[in-house]
């Protein structure tokens, strides 16, 4: 079974994005296009990652603006039938609501807090911490809205699994494997931790998009989760 992994396809062209499609798909539940390639392509790299590629399709646009703006831009990608669509949770509750209206067929993921931002640069960008209480505000208020999924870094997964239920799911980014460059992620952990505190979905780019052989990189951080799901079982 492919491992829930969402692998972040953040490529600079279509071409790239094809071939890392390919190569992780076998090993992997979902690929996530945000906004490198929407940008650029629009709806033309949703479909190529569709092709032959039998995944579920993340879209992240992380909207953020007024509900109107929102409900439109929703209503504008919810015809590409995308199995998760971003929001930024700090849009506020009827940002949120507006996007969950306008896309019925797709889970409004919320974004908390970015898992870029370190402790001590929330107070800078006007959100009271420590992080672990501001993802749970926004979560709770994203959850009361109707977002059917959270995006918050592994640090939060466990305590956000005690708040919101079982019912809710719960997407990490900020994942590395033991070892491998933490870029400018800031709150991070293993793939096996990530999971082990009750995330869903595990959203990981570049350990395996710049690895020398990307498919390769995939499979063996899946194999690693199962072998840690089959010890914990
Ligand atoms: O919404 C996201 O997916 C997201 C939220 C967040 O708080 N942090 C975060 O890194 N992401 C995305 O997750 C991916 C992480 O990629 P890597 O850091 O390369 O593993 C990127 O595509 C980010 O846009």
């Amino acid at each position: 079974m492919a491992a829930p992994i969402a692998v972040a396809i953040d490529a600079p062209d279509i071409e790239t994005a094809a071939q890392w499609a390919s190569s992780v798909t076998p090993h992997v539940s979902t690929l996530k296009v945000g906004l490198e390639l929407y940008l650029r392509y629009g709806p033309e790299v949703i479909a190529t990652m569709r092709g032959a590629n039998k995944v579920s399709l993340f879209l992240d646009l992380k909207l953020h603006d007024i509900p109107a703006t929102v409900a439109g831009a929703a209503r504008a990608v919810a015809r590409l039938k995308p199995a998760i669509l971003t929001v930024h949770a700090s849009g506020g509750r009827d940002m949120i609501r507006a996007a969950v209206d306008s896309a019925p067929d797709t889970t409004i993921a919320a974004v908390t807090v970015l898992t870029s931002l370190p402790e001590d640069a929330l107070e800078e960008v006007g959100l009271r911490g420590p992080s672990s209480d501001a993802v749970r505000r926004l979560a709770t208020l994203a959850v009361e809205a109707g977002a059917g999924a959270l995006v918050c870094s592994p640090h939060e997964v466990a305590s956000l699994r005690a708040e919101v239920g079982p019912d809710v799911t719960l997407i990490t980014p900020g994942v590395r494997p033991a070892g491998a460059d933490r870029g400018d992620q800031a709150r991070v952990a293993t793939p096996e931790e990530a999971l082990a505190a009750g995330a869903d979905l595990l959203v990981i780019g570049r350990p395996i998009t710049n690895a020398t052989d990307p498919g390769a990189a995939a499979a063996s951080i899946a194999a690693a989760l199962r072998r840690a799901e089959a010890t914990s079982a």
